[in-house]
């Protein structure tokens, strides 16, 4: 890090040289003096300690952004993932460990001293899943149990039943390696979950009176916002306890991470319901199949699938408004694309259209337990009125109407994300025996890093509609855009904002195939 660091100790931020900024996550040091350290149980394990790289560096960060300008600032860093290897003056018996067998030929990093802040029969660990389901969590699970066991020998694991309200309301689930053996092989999450709940001063009582020190929570932006307040109080009573967070939806709504666990099962899966929209829209005359995705605030599954198929002549998200009727509206289209192809498939994200869609319907607001607005359903809608249309003008038409969420939630991760959520659990479960806090594990630029809570939760990751991933997404179906001159005079605003960085908002945009 630079010379002139100036660090402010509240939002742990470390500024370097040539505008480098480090937005670390707290430790538990930071609140609790003096708290012994141990040798890393994983120097003598036989798979890891001979893997000269394994170890992180201390000093290892990875930059949000990585596209930059010569003259550019270097910009924000999250503080690297895995386990650690601290540099320094070594006066531990360690030191005689590592030099015999550096002697022998054996290890070759020998003037370090790896630590934990945990020995590993005191770590009492639990872990906890929240919202709705994604594929990917029973995974996430196995690997954060067989990660404590197998890497730091932590045997005391227990999940807790049915989300955050299982903390005061139900027993624990003992959890060990051959209990969680072949979970990732089945869908939903064997810890149940729920939504609402969130009591934070009995879910501390609780982590206090069972004795937990550990806890690892699994969930979407509700549930990392829940972790941070968990954290908070844990600090305020001055308690050694962990709070990590492993960030799963389905969504992909999480900021600054690539991408969350799941989705690539999601776009895989949902390949499937267009495969069938579109053979149904082919077979009939004027055939016109619709399929609704999940995304309630951003669109990023409707995108990639649209893009994956192929098959898709209209992709419909939350982030890009449109209309029915009219010059360049969906209406127009709809009539133009059977005419000239006799079939069309449309992807429609659940929370796409619900502006206008509360024009026609009596808004309810009516919210989950979390606090979630429920959305009405937006593809039985357009799909309603996109028959109405046909049928006052008298062209005969076929529509059939797919939602496919709930079957594809419920399935197990695919190959890419079973390994990609055994990455983000080992990097926790690191974190955690290293002693860090308030942290949420996450990929960021294809590493795995520590993302303090209030970068994830102080907004949500949406689609940029004038960056590149969507102008692709138009140029493949040929849809219209369906922005008024009023919306395109906003996003020309929008294309040139003073100072704007070289990647997308939300960095993610930019990611895959770019
Ligand atoms: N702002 C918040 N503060 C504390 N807890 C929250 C907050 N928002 C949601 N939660 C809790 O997090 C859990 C999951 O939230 P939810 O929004 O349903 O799913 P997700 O985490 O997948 O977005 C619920 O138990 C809910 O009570
Ligand atoms: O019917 P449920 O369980 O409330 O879930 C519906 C919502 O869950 C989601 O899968 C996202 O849930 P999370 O916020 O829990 O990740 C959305 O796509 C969908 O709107
Ligand atoms: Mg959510």
């Amino acid at each position: 890090m630079g010379t002139e660091q100036d660090i402010n100790h509240q939002m742990k931020v470390v500024t370097g040289d040539s505008g480098y900024v480090l937005e670390d996550v707290p430790h538990l040091a930071d609140y609790i003096p003096d708290l012994p350290t141990y040798p890393n149980p994983l120097r003598s394990n036989p798979a890891y300690s001979v893997v000269k790289q394994y170890f992180v560096d201390m000093d290892d960060t990875v930059p949000q952004k990585v596209v930059v300008h010569k003259d550019g600032p270097r910009g924000v860093h999250f503080r690297r993932a895995g386990p650690r290897q601290k540099v320094g003056i070594i006066v531990s018996e360690e030191y005689y460990w590592d030099s015999l067998m550096s002697y022998y030929g054996f290890a070759k990093i020998v003037t370090s001293l790896r630590q934990v802040y945990f020995d590993s029969d005191e770590v009492h660990a639990c872990i906890v899943t929240c919202g709705g389901l994604c594929p990917g969590l029973n995974t996430v699970i196995r690997e954060i149990v067989c990660g404590l066991f197998h890497m730091y020998g932590v045997t005391q694991v227990i999940g807790i039943d049915g989300g955050y309200r299982g903390f005061y309301s139900k027993n624990t689930i003992p959890l060990t390696p051959k209990v969680v053996n072949d979970i990732h092989k089945r869908g939903g999450t064997i810890l149940g979950t729920s939504r609402g709940g969130h009591d934070t001063m009995k879910i501390v009582d609780s982590i206090q009176d069972r004795g937990i020190n550990q806890v690892y929570i699994i969930g979407g932006d509700g549930t990392q916002k829940g972790a941070a307040v968990i954290y908070e109080e844990c600090r305020r009573r001055g308690l050694k306890v962990v709070i990590a967070g492993i960030p799963k939806t389905i969504d992909n709504d999480i900021p600054v991470i690539d991408r969350s666990f799941g989705f690539d099962t999601a776009v895989e899966e949902a390949q499937r319901a267009i495969n069938a929209a579109h053979v149904e829209a082919e077979s009939a005359e004027n055939g016109l199949g619709v399929v609704k995705l999940m995304g309630r605030y951003s669109g990023f599954i409707a995108m990639y699938a649209t893009l994956a198929s192929r098959d898709v002549d209209c992709c419909l998200i939350p982030e890009s408004p449109f209309y029915l009727g009219g010059e360049g509206g969906l209406f127009e289209y709809v009539e133009k694309r059977l005419k000239e192809n006799g079939h069309m498939v449309i992807v429609i994200a659940e929370g796409a259209g619900q502006e206008l869609l509360s024009q026609f319907l009596q808004s309810t607001n009516e919210q989950d337990a979390s606090g979630n607005r429920v959305l009405q359903d937006v593809g039985l809608w357009i799909s309603q009125s996109i028959k109405d249309y046909f049928k006052q003008r008298k062209i005969a038409m076929t529509l059939k109407y797919i939602d496919p969420t709930y079957m594809i939630r419920a399935i197990p991760s695919n190959a890419a994300d079973n390994v990609y959520c055994t990455l983000l659990a080992q990097s926790c479960v690191h974190g955690a025996m290293a002693g860090f806090t308030g942290y949420t594990s996450g990929l960021v630029n294809g590493r795995q890093t520590y993302i303090p809570f209030n970068r994830i939760n102080e907004r949500q990751n949406k689609v940029v509609i004038t960056d590149r991933m969507w102008a692709r997404l138009l140029s493949s179906t040929n849809q219209p855009s369906f922005l008024g001159p009023k919306d395109i005079i906003e996003v020309r605003k929008e294309e040139q904002p003073p100072n704007r960085l070289l990647d997308g908002e939300n960095g993610k945009d930019d990611k895959p195939g770019n």
